[in-house]
Order: C-alpha cells, then sequence, then structure tokens
C-alpha cells in the first residue's frame, strides 16, 4: 500500500531524513516512535504528500506520490478546526466537494457524530469543548469520507490517560469496523503497543527497529502481563538508540 524507497528529505541544507526505505502493507497499522526531532512528522508529512521528498520515491496504492490524495486523511497535531464554525460544519467541510444535498449530508454525518459521543457538541464551537472533544470532531471530519489512509499525528497526546485510552479503543473499534492503512506518530509506548501492528522505532531521520507486534488488536491487551513485557522491549531499544 505504501512503499518508500530511498527517501531522503532536507529542510534547506539540513538532511533531517533517510535514506530511509520502508513498505506498509494495505489495512495494517504502523506506529511511528522515537526522540523528539528524529523525523516522525516529516515521514508523516511526506506520507500524507504535504511534503516532497529531496531524493528517492514514495507510492501510495501503487501510485507515486506527488500530491495530497483525496483517499488520505491526515490529522495534524493542530488538529485544524476552524474556530469560527460548529462542530457540525468542521466535519460537513470534508464533504465540502462532495455535492450532497443538504438533508443526504445529514444522513452521513449525524450518525458519525452519534458514534463519536459528538451529537450534543454539533452546534458548539471549537473553543466550547475539551481536549478530547476536538480530537473527536477531528476523527470525525477524516472518516467522513471514508479514507484509505489515515495518518495521525500525535492524536491523542494532549489527553488525560483515562479520555486517552478512551481513544485509543475508538481508533482500534474504527479500525475493526472499516480496516483502512493506519500510520500513526506516538510518544507513547502504550499506545505504540496497542494501537501499532507494526512499532517503527526512528533514531536521528533513520529507522533504527522495526517489531511486529503480536498483541495488536486485542482490546484488553492492558490486562495482560505480555502487553508490558512487549512496552519494556520498545523502553529498551529506544534508551539503547539513546545512548549511541
Ligand atoms: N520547517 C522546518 N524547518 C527546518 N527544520 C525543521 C522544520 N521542521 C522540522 N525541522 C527539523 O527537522 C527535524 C525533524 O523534525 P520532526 O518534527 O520531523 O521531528 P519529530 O520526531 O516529529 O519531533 P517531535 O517528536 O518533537 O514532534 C528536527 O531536527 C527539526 O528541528
Amino acid at each position: 500500500m505504501i512503499e518508500l524507497s530511498n527517501v531522503t528529505f532536507s529542510y534547506e541544507a539540513k538532511r533531517v531524513l533517510g535514506p530511509l526505505s520502508l513498505s506498509i502493507q494495505a489495512g495494517s497499522t504502523c506506529a511511528l516512535i522515537g526522540p523528539s526531532g528524529c523525523g516522525k512528522t516529516t515521514l508523516l508529512h511526506l506520507l500524507a504528500g504535504l511534503l516532497t521528498p529531496t531524493e528517492g520515491t514514495i507510492q501510495v496504492a501503487q501510485q507515486p506520490l506527488i500530491a495530497p490524495r483525496a483517499q488520505t486523511s491526515v490529522i495534524l497535531q493542530n488538529l485544524g478546526l476552524l474556530p469560527w464554525k460548529t462542530v457540525y460544519d468542521n466535519v460537513a467541510l470534508a464533504l465540502i466537494n462532495s455535492k450532497l444535498s443538504k438533508v443526504q449530508l445529514q444522513d452521513k454525518l449525524l450518525p458519525l457524530l452519534d458514534t463519536l459521543g459528538l451529537k450534543e457538541y454539533s452546534s458548539k464551537y471549537p473553543h466550547q469543548l475539551s481536549g478530547g472533544q476536538k480530537q473527536r470532531v477531528a476523527i470525525a471530519r477524516t472518516l467522513i469520507t471514508n479514507p484509505d489512509v489515515l495518518l495521525l499525528d500525535e492524536a491523542t497526546s494532549a489527553l488525560d490517560e483515562i479520555t486517552k485510552e478512551k481513544l485509543q479503543h475508538l481508533i482500534l473499534d474504527i479500525y475493526h469496523q472499516n480496516p483502512m492503512t493506519l500510520v500513526f506518530v506516538t510518544h507513547s509506548i502504550e499506545e505504540a503497543v496497542f494501537l501499532g501492528q507494526t512499532i517503527i522505532i526512528m533514531n536521528n531521520g533513520h529507522i533504527s527497529h522495526t517489531l511486529s507486534n503480536p498483541l495488536f488488536g486485542c482490546n484488553d491487551a492492558k490486562e495482560h502481563l505480555d502487553f508490558y513485557k512487549q512496552c519494556l522491549e520498545i523502553r529498551k531499544l529506544l534508551k539503547e538508540d539513546q545512548a549511541l
């Protein structure tokens, strides 16, 4: 689904990523984890087509990626909600080019807002929402277009532990209902192990480790000791990388 071949990226003359080759299977989930500044967001922006590789190529769904794709949805760190639009209109914005009638739009939007626990907030503005509610609006806006690739940049980072867990379960449920290719940047080892089928550890613009995660997809993973063993393994690798 996603193929990177010898990709590098430089901001002005400074190379911050690569060369890096990577293959992500269609319908799988992939966590990107690593220390601050190692290039996770840059990689995600490249996958979104928001940045163009300095060298190398990226293919998504067998097509060269030369611009953002309509079927790829992205939630960036700032969420990109428009403060002057209501929850409903922020989500509806994703379908602005779809030529749906007002009623068709409502039929599509209201069930999704309901699923995400946002129906009662549909006429509220972003500043009237909590951090977790804003994250869910951003997720609703991306899901309404049925993306085949979903890219998340620290989607749960600003949230308290319980809200974070709820959102992680919601992301897993959404994935189970409609498995898209999900790539997410996280600073949380637990989030990587809970949501990542493949866990990619990055360091200094390179991939230092790629792990396949047998615990992925299990709703009650956090009830099992193996989950924490996997977390410890990743913690160890991250520490080893930083000691280099
Ligand atoms: N617009 C920019 N211009 C110049 N350098 C940049 C720019 N954006 C990022 N960088 C540099 O590129 C490198 C990678 O940044 P990136 O944001 O991809 O890292 P990250 O792993 O996502 O970090 P964090 O976890 O802190 O969000 C860093 O050294 C950063 O300073």
